[in-house]
């Protein structure tokens, strides 16, 4: 399985993302720079943490207009996974991949460290190598990562089992403790933890690896036929 990750001017966790698969999963991988324009030959796209665009106007808000967003969009409608992460979760709800939006932390602080968070749905592409209701550690590191939507958008999210992760307690005033969310079809996940950041027990938790397990388990399920 090949996967992109986009490289926006301000990323910064565009490196450890590339580790995270090119060393602790052992797939293969490649930076892909936000002023391209083509995904093609890639089975699934990374939208890195970061600053894009300095975080100007609001954090996502100008780099989802970058020239690669278009094949992004395209990816994603064509069903094939795309995954954001932080930065990358808030770029997916600026582009209107995934409902609601973003505003600053209760408390108005940078938040950084690790948190528990409770799989709430593990009938995903990206979460079913965890248990239901299984408590994982994945790091935090964002200061807009205060999830908003209205009502209706949250009833929607919770009938359809897309809230797939939850802060086990509130850490950032985030609307239903929701720390990650699917859309739709569920080929599209964003999320504000760092699962790249928690791929190998010296990071101080393995936790984020089965995450990316499953996105190459189920992508081998509908790709690779054995005779
Ligand atoms: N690590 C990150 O991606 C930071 C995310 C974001 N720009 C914020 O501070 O909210």
């Amino acid at each position: 399985m090949k996967f992109a990750v986009i490289v926006f001017p301000g990323s910064n966790c565009d490196s450890d993302m590339f580790f995270a698969i090119q060393d602790a999963l052992q797939e293969e991988v490649e930076y892909v720079r936000y002023d391209e324009t083509s995904l093609e030959g890639f089975d699934g796209v990374l939208l890195p943490g970061g600053f894009s665009y300095g975080d100007y106007l609001r954090s996502g808000a100008i780099a989802c207009f970058a020239p690669i967003m278009e094949a992004v969009k395209q990816f994603a409608i064509d069903g094939k996974p795309v995954l954001g992460v932080c930065n990358g979760f808030q770029m997916l709800l600026e582009l209107g991949l995934l409902p609601g939006a973003m505003k600053r932390n209760d408390g108005l602080k940078f938040i950084c460290r690790p948190v528990d968070l409770v799989v709430e749905n593990n009938q995903t592409m990206f979460t079913s190598s965890y248990e239901k209701g299984e408590v994982i550690s994945v790091p935090v590191a964002h200061g807009e990562g205060n999830y908003e939507c209205d009502e209706a958008t949250l009833a929607t999210l919770e009938e359809n089992n897309q809230v797939v992760f939850r802060y086990k307690e509130a850490i950032n005033g985030s609307k239903a403790n929701i720390a990650g969310i699917t859309n739709e079809q569920g080929n599209v996940l964003g999320m504000m933890p760092h699962p790249e950041r928690a791929v190998e027990k010296l990071l101080g938790s393995a936790d984020g690896l089965r995450l990316f397990q499953s996105i190459v388990r189920n992508w081998r399920e509908s790709h690779v036929t054995t005779s």
